[in-house]
């Protein structure tokens, strides 16, 4: 459903990234991983078309992302950015209802509303409805936002380090829900900075460092401690049973060493 061949984009003489290809079928988990400053959101925002790629072009449901008018993607793509800046005072029911505006006939409907209620409650969020958006913490901000893109009822869904402020339980709860949507036939991309959460969640991890693609491919295989300690320059140790799924962590070059 999305494909990027050979995406670049620069600021200025900087190449924010160069070279990504990558292709995302119905169905499939994609996280997006590497340290901070390496290109994520630049991809995200170039596969969202919210920039335009300098060099190569992205595919959508077989057209090009170029030719999409600004209603029929939105109907088709969700985007969970990292901002959480409301232009005017939303309450929580607000902001989980702008989903539907790409879908509505001229006027709201009874509809529109049910949907938007069941939305909030996929993400415990009823509770919230009334208060101002504004007033929310980082996590229930985070979880009424996941409600607006539910109720948006995308094929793909970008989503921007969409555990950012969610404690564990969220965490895992935020992430079942759109694994869920994904053995539904929808397409998710996420941008995590958990590799372990990359590894439980995703079908396949694009690593990025400088811009640059650095592995693309199964977690199993990408989420091995000397790939990542070249893509973050510090050592990491693999732990849990050989068998099972690898959990990853950074350590300080004194213990690695031993
Ligand atoms: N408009 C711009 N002009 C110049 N440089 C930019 C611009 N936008 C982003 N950058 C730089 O491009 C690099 C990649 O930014 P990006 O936000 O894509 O990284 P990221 O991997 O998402 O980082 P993080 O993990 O910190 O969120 C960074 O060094 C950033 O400062």
């Amino acid at each position: 459903m999305l494909k990027a061949k050979n995406l670049g984009y620069r600021a200025g003489s900087r190449w924010l990234l160069k070279g990504v290809d990558l292709a995302l079928r119905e169905g499939e988990f994609l996280a997006v991983l590497g340290p901070n400053g390496s290109g994520k959101t630049t991809l995200l925002r170039l596969l969202a078309g919210e920039l335009r790629p300098t060099e190569g072009e992205v595919f959508f449901l077989e057209k090009p992302l170029a030719t999409y008018g600004p209603k029929e993607l939105a109907r088709k793509r969700a985007v969970l950015s990292q901002s959480r800046e409301m232009a005017f005072p939303y309450t929580a029911y607000e902001v989980a209802f702008l989903g539907r505006l790409p879908h509505l006939q001229g006027r709201e409907t009874p509809l529109d509303h049910q949907k938007t209620l069941k939305a909030l409650e996929r993400v415990r969020g009823l509770p919230l409805k009334e208060r101002l958006f504004t007033s929310l913490s980082g996590g229930e901000a985070m979880r009424v936002e996941a409600a607006r893109l539910l109720n948006q009822e995308a094929r793909l869904f970008l989503l921007d380090e969409p555990t950012n402020h969610l404690d564990p339980r969220y965490a895992l709860e935020l992430l079942c829900l759109f694994r869920a949507l994904a053995y539904e036939g929808k397409g998710v991309v996420a941008v995590l900075h958990d590799l372990n959460l990359a590894g439980l969640f995703a079908d396949r991890v694009l690593l990025l460092k400088e811009g640059r693609a650095m592995a693309y491919g199964p977690p199993q295989s990408l989420l091995h401690p000397d790939l990542l300690e070249e893509v973050y320059g510090v050592p990491f140790r693999r732990l849990g049973d050989p068998k099972g799924p690898a959990f990853l962590v950074p350590v300080p070059q004194e213990v690695a060493r031993g």
